[in-house]
Parts: structure tokens; C-alpha cells; sequence
């Protein structure tokens, strides 16, 4: 496991650009799988999630070469083989290979998704929708057979019981090539759906509504690439940089962001005080004065994001007053709480999923553990505020999402250095 040593108490200043979203690009490259062609993106972020599903490609007998955030994907020598479990445990959303096999070739078998641990996971709504779509699902010994195989898939009307992003794209990758209109009710809205939906429309494929909560996918028999898809920034990496910058930085411009995507973040951290200048696409973020507390509750898209609840937390300690935080997403998604408070922030979890966060004048490095990545994005920021040195325990959590961490946090100013993974060999 690789740790992450921070030598904290210099403020930061200067440009970060955002990298390509890592919950787009996680869904974009199962997606590739349904082309008839060889696919192409850019702005792919240098993360462990995108060298694992490389990982899971490469078992398919499916060619891909990645550099520079030009990931290059060849699914025309496809073929149906087992997976590496350890890949597909690594990162939850290996759970697309579900949908895109299906898509693909009408079944599809894959060990239960890992991921990380923000309390229960349930993917009960993904299987509603294979099911709708005429496949049946077992699970036996940690894997689910999904199959479809004997009539293939049938557009079909799904209701989503719960607004769930996984189940929203996973739905889509399924129905995309199956036969007749599938619509999906109550689908979740965020803009990583939109992407993955204007990579496969580009290709050919024929769906409506994305960005709503009724999405209509009408099947199609062929994709193919015809240009470049350019990933969008990835919204939740810029909410981290912007959550630092606003509690210890001296003028940090945030570049690559659109800022329609951060509305709900933004508008907290205006609520707070934190002076920002937002442009077509960056944010300055000016040095904070009197910062004030504030209530959050995370929500489904166009709320505010769950995966943006860790990393505001460091700044909240800065308020001048108690705020509270109530994670409706994921309310066990806490585990940054103990390890803030070892580096003497004041901060509680009260009831399950709400926390209570005071004022703390001065943060202290320590040993902490990173349980899952946006909890490590919130040690970041705490060890880079503290004085002293910030041991993160666990980081591959961080590095599994955080494009090339070390070398923008360098230029911003910070003292950091990457123990126990040979990044250069990050990538296959
Ligand atoms: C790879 C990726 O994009 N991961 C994101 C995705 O995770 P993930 O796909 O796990 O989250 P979902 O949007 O699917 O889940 C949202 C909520 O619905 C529940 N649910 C979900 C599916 C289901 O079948 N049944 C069910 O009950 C979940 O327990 C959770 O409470 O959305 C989360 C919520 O925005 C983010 O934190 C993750 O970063
Ligand atoms: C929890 C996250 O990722 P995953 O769903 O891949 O575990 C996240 O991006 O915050």
C-alpha cells in the first residue's frame, strides 16, 4: 500500500488544471467495449482506476495503449473471457462491464464489484434494469451470471427505485443495441451520464434525454468511432482543489472546470464567504477572510455531491461557528471523521450520516488512514493546513482517482512525497 507524507503549513498559490473525469472515464472505457470499431479519448486522467480496467481489457483480448491522456482502445478482436477479479474488485465501477458484455454479446459474468467501502452498496436497481430488458440473474459464489443470450435484449420501460448513477449507465450500456425503445424513469441526472451518452450517440447510438430524469434509448446495430471524445473535467477534483485554496491558499486558479457542474459546491462556499472569480472555464479562488459556518446535505445531482462531502469538510473547520454536514447518499461515508480528529480538528459524527463540525485554530500532523478515496482527499487538504508532518496510510485510495496528484500539488506549493508505488509504471 502507498503512503502519502505531507509536510504541512505552507499556504498555496498559483494554476491547477483539472484533469478528465474519473467517474466518466470509469464508465466511458467498459462502454468502448460496445464499439464496432477502434475508440479514442483524451484528457483521460492518470489514475489506478483507468490502469486496473486496462487490466480487465487486456483479459478480453482487447488492445489499448494510454499516454498522455490519450487512451487508445482496439474492441474489435474481442472475446468473452474470464475477468481478473482482482481488477474488477479494485474499483466499483467494473459493474459496467455488466451492462457493456450484456450490450455486447447478450450475457455477461462478473464477480461482484468491489470498490470502496462507504457502507452498503446495494446494485439491486442495475439488476431491476437487466431484468426489464429480458435477461436473468444469478449469483453464486461472489459472481452474477446476467443472460440474455436466448432472445436477446428487449427495450423495455425500468422505474429506478432510487435516483443511483451506476444503475442509470449501466441500464443504458445494456440497451443501447438492444431491440426496440427502452425507457429509463427516474434516471439519475449527473454530467458524467451526459458524457458517456454524447460518446455513444457520436458513435451512432440513438438516445434522448440525457441530463434528465426520463432517458429513451432507442437500439441500434452498429457503433462506430468516428472522432475523438474529449472526457469532461472531472467536477469532484476541482471542488477538492477549490475546497483547499479557500482554506489555505493565497490565489489559486482553478483551470478546466465548467462551472455549471460545481452550481451547488459554489454556492456554499459563496455562503461561507470564500471570495471566487468564476470564469468560462476556471475559478480564482481568493485568500479567505472571516469565514462563516453553513449546513450541507448531500443530494443527487444538481445537489450537492457526496463525493465533494470529505474534502469540504478541512475547510469547515476554518468557519467561524459550528456547521454540519448530512450525508443522505451515504450516510457511513464518515471515516474521515476519527483521523480529523486525531489531527485535532473539531468534528463528530452525531447521528449516522450527520456530522457536526467547530471551529479549530490549528491543525497537527500525524499517522492517519485514508479508508476510501474522498476520505483521502480530505486528509490532503487537513495534512497540507497542519503543522508538522501528515502520514496517509491507504493512499492507493487517493491515487486511484486523483489525477497526478503529487506533481500538481508540487506546483501549487507543496511539500509531498509518494512512498510504496512506482509511479512511472502507474500505467501499463
Ligand atoms: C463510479 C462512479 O461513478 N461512482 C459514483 C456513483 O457511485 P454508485 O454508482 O455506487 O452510486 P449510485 O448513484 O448508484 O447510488 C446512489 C444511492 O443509491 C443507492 N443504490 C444504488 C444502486 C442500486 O442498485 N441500489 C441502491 O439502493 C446507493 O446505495 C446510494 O445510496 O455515484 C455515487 C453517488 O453520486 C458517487 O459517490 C460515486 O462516486
Ligand atoms: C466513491 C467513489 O468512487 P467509486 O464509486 O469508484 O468507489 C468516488 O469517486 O468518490
Amino acid at each position: 500500500m502507498a503512503k502519502i507524507i505531507i509536510n504541512g503549513g505552507h499556504r498555496i498559490h498559483g494554476e491547477v488544471t483539472i484533469g478528465g473525469a474519473k467517474n466518466s472515464t470509469v464508465a466511458l472505457i467498459p462502454a468502448a467495449i460496445l464499439a464496432d470499431s477502434p475508440v479514442k479519448f483524451d484528457t483521460v486522467p492518470q489514475i489506478l482506476d483507468v490502469k486496473n480496467l486496462q487490466l480487465i481489457l487486456q483479459a478480453m483480448n482487447v488492445s489499448s495503449t494510454f499516454e498522455n491522456g490519450n487512451l487508445s482502445i482496439d474492441p474489435t478482436t474481442i472475446r468473452e473471457s474470464d475477468l481478473p477479479s482482482g481488477a474488477i474488485k479494485s474499483l466499483r465501477a467494473s459493474y459496467y462491464f455488466m451492462g457493456a458484455l450484456l450490450g455486447r454479446f447478450g450475457r455477461a459474468t462478473v464477480t461482484f464489484p468491489g470498490g470502496d467501502n462507504l457502507g452498503r452498496r446495494p446494485i439491486d436497481q442495475h439488476i431491476k434494469g437487466f431484468e426489464a430488458l429480458g435477461a436473468t440473474v444469478t449469483e453464486s459464489n461472489d459472481i452474477i451470471h446476467i443472460d440474455a443470450s436466448d432472445h436477446g435484449l428487449i427495450g423495455a420501460r425500468v422505474a429506478l427505485d432510487t435516483v443511483s448513477v451506476g444503475a442509470t449507465i449501466n441500464i443504458i450500456l445494456a440497451a443501447v443495441k438492444a431491440k426496440g425503445q427502452t425507457i429509463i424513469e427516474n434516471a439519475a441526472k449527473e454530467p458524467e451520464i451526459i458524457d458517456i451518452v454524447t460518446f455513444l450517440n457520436n458513435m451512432g447510438a440513438n438516445i434522448r434525454g440525457a441530463g434528465t430524469d426520463t432517458i429513451r434509448i432507442t437500439g441500434v446495430d452498429t457503433l462506430i468511432a468516428r472522432n475523438t471524445h474529449t472526457v469532461i473535467p472531472d467536477r469532484i477534483e476541482a471542488g477538492t482543489y477549490m475546497s483547499m485554496a479557500a482554506a489555505f491558499g493565497d490565489g489559486v486558479t482553478v483551470r478546466n472546470v465548467i462551472p455549471e457542474h460545481l452550481e451547488s459546491y459554489t454556492s456554499k462556499l459563496i455562503e461561507m464567504g470564500v471570495n471566487l472569480e468564476i470564469g468560462e472555464d476556471a475559478v480564482h479562488i481568493f485568500p479567505s477572510e472571516k469565514l462563516q459556518p453553513v449546513s450541507i446535505k448531500t443530494m443527487p445531482y444538481p445537489g450537492f455531491a457526496t463525493d465533494l462531502q470529505q474534502p469540504v469538510t478541512p475547510l469547515l473547520l476554518m468557519a467561524e461557528g459550528e456547521s454540519t454536514i448530512y450525508d443522505t447518499i451515504y450516510p457511513k461515508r464518515v471515516r474521515h471523521i476519527a483521523e480529523l480528529r486525531r489531527m485535532g480538528g473539531d468534528i463528530a459524527t452525531v447521528k449516522p450520516g450527520e456530522i457536526k463540525i467547530g471551529h479549530s485554530d490549528r491543525l497537527i500532523g500525524t499517522t492517519v488512514e485514508a479508508a476510501e478515496i474522498r476520505a483521502g482527499a480530505a486528509l490532503i487538504i487537513a495534512g497540507i493546513m497542519a503543522d508538522g508532518t501528515t502520514v496517509i496510510n491507504n493512499a492507493d485510495h487517493i491515487l486511484r482517482g486523483y489525477d497526478r496528484i503529487q506533481e500538481k500539488l508540487t506546483n501549487l506549493g507543496v511539500d509531498i512525497a509518494i512512498e510504496g508505488i512506482d509511479l512511472i509504471n502507474l500505467m501499463p
